[in-house]
């Protein structure tokens, strides 16, 4: 059978990133009160492409992804990554799994048990070296100050985000640094709320507002202040109840370059 990808391209441009996007695949997970948690991640995989092949080997992708099958998992990020630069003859290799992952909370007065949903994601690279950053997706509340400080009644509130990306040195569970992060918003969320907890996080937001600059910043001195990490970025965006758009703050630090 003819192997297009094989024929040679002329237009002497090579390509970054090639590969195949959104996959949808079981994976596992290190949990840290119940040793492992399964969950469905959407993965992508790319390689790089020199610029005198036509296309790369897209089936190859699959492949490996399926030897690897019920063992996808943080330290088997560098062996599949090696594995599509020795499959594709790469030179580098890109894996990115997001996955929800979930972590069981207790509400704050009831202590009522329930599921809180967190986007996660690993994102690996293998050139010379492996690169490996860990990402979370933590939703809190914010209560707006300005609003507090204007309102006779009330400040206007909303649902936010805050993401961390983080690399480290020290192993960092996904359950430490949400608890970290869920500190930084006016307060933080539960999927199960009876009423004498609705009043405790209504009264808490509203007595710890906070701009979508206040979350950034205190998210970033927490992240500062733990050694483990050596380098962040932390996005904030506010899902404004006010607006139809969202406030959004954004700070990246590389403590290696002592910034
Ligand atoms: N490179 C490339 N392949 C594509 C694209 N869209 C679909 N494919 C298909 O990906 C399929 C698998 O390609 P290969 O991995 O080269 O398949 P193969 O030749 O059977 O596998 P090997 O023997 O391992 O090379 C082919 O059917 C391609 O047509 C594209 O945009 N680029």
């Amino acid at each position: 059978m003819p192997d297009m990808q094989k024929t040679p391209d002329t237009r002497k441009i090579p390509i970054s990133k090639v590969g195949v996007k959104d996959i949808s695949y079981p994976i596992v997970v290190m949990d840290k009160n119940r040793k492992f948690q399964q969950t469905v991640a959407r993965v992508n995989m790319y390689v790089d492409l020199p610029h005198h092949f036509k296309g790369t080997h897209m089936s190859r992708f699959i492949e490996i992804l399926n030897a690897y099958r019920e063992e996808i998992a943080l330290d088997k990020m560098e062996p599949i990554l090696q594995k599509m630069k020795e499959k594709l003859g790469a030179s580098s290799a890109h894996l990115e799994i997001e996955f929800p992952y979930f972590i069981e909370k207790r509400a704050p007065v009831s202590g009522a048990r329930s599921l809180m949903e967190y986007t996660c994601s690993f994102v690996g690279t293998l050139g010379e070296e492996f690169d490996f950053v860990l990402g979370v997706t933590v939703p809190v509340t914010s209560l707006c100050p300005c609003s507090k400080e204007l309102s006779r009644y009330g400040a206007h509130n909303q649902r936010s985000a805050i993401t961390v990306r983080v690399r480290y040195r020290d192993f960092i569970w996904i359950e430490d640094l949400v608890a970290m992060i869920e500190e930084c918003g006016s307060s933080p969320v539960w999927s199960l709320l009876k009423r004498e907890d609705e009043k405790f996080v209504t009264e808490r937001a509203y007595e710890n507002p906070k701009f979508v600059e206040d979350i950034v910043r205190e998210t970033t001195q927490k992240l500062l202040a733990e050694e483990a990490i050596t380098w962040f970025s932390v996005e904030a965006e506010n899902y404004e109840s006010i607006h139809k758009h969202s406030a959004y703050a954004a700070i990246e630090r590389d403590k290696r370059n002592k910034q």
